[in-house]
């Protein structure tokens, strides 16, 4: 039955389900990966498709920027269109001096700044992790010859913080790198008992920018993260 954010009937969605922020990219990532992707979603033009990827069915939807937003689509899909995992496919902007633009990285963990996890349980300060069978599969299809990271990131609310981020200290603590959603991804997955990841692929570094993307790169220079993605998803 749809709800107020997607418009869809159970069966719409594959159980796995790529999600990048840009509705766009899920467009591209749908026509992509697959020959027979049939819209499911348009709701706010938050566009969703499912199709097969090696005769295995599969779902690619946006989710919109920051943690409210993806959390309003993760709890609709795994609690009304029996989805089962969801792995984000996004950007992010590298934190860790290693860490370089155009490499990928996988979210084993998301620190955050939002209070969306905050009131889960009282009194406890929820770890907010990827799924370990979905960063056993990531890493496993990692391409040869890619630089791969793996650790933690940091999910921001503000994309442009009107307060000094001590980015020298996350650094120190070996935040690999930010972005606006995991976080909060991992924090609805847990709720669910589902499965949830983030591969991101580093569109610009917030200690240099000399080598940041542009907004067409960021939009079509994802192919590393993607291939560990379905590679998660259809584990
Ligand atoms: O490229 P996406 O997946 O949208 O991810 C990053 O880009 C957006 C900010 O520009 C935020 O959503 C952030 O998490
Ligand atoms: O949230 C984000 C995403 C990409 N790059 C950034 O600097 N921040």
């Amino acid at each position: 039955m749809a709800t107020p954010h997607i418009k869809a009937e159970m069966g719409d969605f594959a159980p796995a389900v790529l999600m990048p922020g840009d509705p766009k990219r899920a467009e591209r990532i749908a026509h992509l990966l697959m020959d027979d992707a049939k819209l499911v979603n348009d709701v706010r033009g938050m566009l969703g498709f499912t199709g097969t990827y090696q005769g295995k069915p599969l779902s690619v939807m946006g989710s919109g920027m920051g943690q409210p937003s993806i959390s309003i689509y993760a709890t609709e899909l795994f609690s009304q269109f029996g989805v089962e995992r969801i792995i984000r496919v996004g950007t992010c902007g590298g934190i860790a001096p290693q860490v370089k633009v155009g490499d990928a990285v996988i979210g084993l963990g998301a620190h955050t700044d939002s209070a969306m996890n905050t009131y889960r349980i009282p009194g406890v300060h929820f770890s907010a992790t990827a799924s370990y069978e979905l960063v056993r599969a990531a890493v496993d299809a990692a391409p040869e010859g890619k630089q791969v990271h793996v650790g933690t990131i940091i999910s921001r609310d503000h994309f442009y913080l009107p307060t000094q981020t001590p980015i020298d200290v996350l650094s120190k603590y070996g935040v690999l790198g930010v972005e606006m959603e995991a976080a909060a991804l991992y924090g609805v997955a847990a709720e669910y008992g589902k499965q949830a990841l983030a591969v991101l692929t580093v569109s610009d570094h917030l200690m240099d920018h000399s080598a940041d993307m542009s907004a067409e790169e960021r939009e079509t220079n994802f192919h590393t993260a993607l291939d560990m993605a379905v590679a998660a998803a259809l584990s």
